[in-house]
């Protein structure tokens, strides 16, 4: 039986990724409204009514409007890649290797919520520490990122590409979010099993896709005895069974001189690094992904697999 999925946004930055991910795939019809009509209110009603799953990818109070449009017809299934519902308790978080009942609650629910990008890689980072008791309570977490300039969507990848524009970016590496209220803390905090808020700052280089996410550690700081290896067990134990999420070993680790932000850009993977020397005080934990990839469009995908296998 073929599925029926409609993207609604297919048309921005998220939504064409995972149009092309769906391409030639025969079990999904999908569902199509005309760009010229893609905010046709009727039209989008219509067409998320009549899907098994849709995968919402507009602004977040568009998203909250879509589900409106669908509350009261149960045979409708949302992925929604906004913040909107990131942290609302009757969604389930579609980060599957978050923990090993994520797989099956997103398999089972009718809601679930695409993971921010930046979230996916700190959260990668620090849930199987807290998980594992090495990050104690009361820890000072600080996120420090790197995203490619598709992370802003249709608006900042025609400010960095258009220079013809009265509100062109013409830097070619900036951090912005500098009040420290970036909308992806509460979903760090909540999914990171954080009992402070993380202090997130992040930034956007001249590429397109790809994305770095570090989180520095003090091992004095942390559960007594911790060193390097003992947080990098925690992570390999955590990710075991699962080929999405790699965590690098700490001999391949040791040889590398940099990180490159664009190293996964086009795959739907996350690398996780754990960076440092043997006996030294500090620890830096590094994600590396494509922020459309596992941060976005290849995610959205990956759920939207799991729920039409349940
Ligand atoms: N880009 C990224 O890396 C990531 C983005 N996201 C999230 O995905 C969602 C989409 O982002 P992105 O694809 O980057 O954004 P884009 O701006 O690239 O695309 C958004 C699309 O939604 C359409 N749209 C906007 N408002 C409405 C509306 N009221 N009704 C119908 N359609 C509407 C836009 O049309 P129009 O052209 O007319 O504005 C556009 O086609 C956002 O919530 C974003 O936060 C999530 C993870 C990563
Ligand atoms: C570079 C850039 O602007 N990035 C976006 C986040 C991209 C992302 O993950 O999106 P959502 O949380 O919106 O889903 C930002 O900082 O707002």
């Amino acid at each position: 039986m073929t599925a029926k999925i409609f993207i609604d946004g297919e048309h921005g930055t998220t939504g064409l990724q995972i149009r092309t991910r769906m391409a030639g795939r025969r079990d999904i019809e999908l569902l199509s409204i005309p760009e010229a009509e893609r905010r046709n209110q009727a039209m989008r009603e219509d067409m998320l009514n009549s899907a098994d799953v849709a995968i919402l990818c507009l602004p977040d109070d568009a998203s909250r409007e879509a589900v409106q449009m669908v509350s009261g017809n149960n045979k409708v299934r949302i992925i929604d890649t906004s913040t909107a519902f990131r942290i609302a308790p009757d969604w389930a978080y579609g980060f599957a290797e978050m923990d090993k009942a994520q797989t099956e609650k997103i398999r089972s629910s009718r809601f679930v919520a695409n993971p921010g990008c930046y979230p996916t890689g700190a959260i990668g980072l620090i849930r199987p520490l807290r998980a594992a008791g090495i990050l104690p309570d009361g820890y000072p977490v600080t996120v420090n990122a790197v995203s490619g300039y598709t992370g802003g969507g249709k608006q900042m990848i025609a400010q960095m590409e258009d220079q013809s524009r009265p509100d062109t970016i013409t830097a070619n590496n900036f951090l912005y979010g500098l009040t420290l209220k970036h909308k992806h803390v509460p979903e760090m905090k909540t999914h990171g099993l954080l009992d402070r808020a993380p202090l997130f700052s992040p930034s956007v280089g001249r590429f397109a896709q790809g994305m770095i996410v570090q989180v520095p550690l003090f091992l004095d700081d942390l559960k007594e005895g911790t060193t390097i290896e003992t947080i990098h067990k925690a992570l390999v134990a955590h990710y075991a069974g699962q080929d999405i999420v790699s965590v690098v070993s700490l001999e391949d680790s040791a040889k590398l001189a940099r990180i490159d932000a664009e190293e996964l850009t086009g795959q739907d993977t996350m690398k996780l690094f754990v960076f440092g020397t043997q006996g030294g005080p500090h620890v830096n934990l590094v994600a590396v992904l494509d922020n459309l990839g596992k941060g976005a469009s290849g995610a959205a995908v990956q759920n939207m697999d799991l729920m039409l296998s349940a």
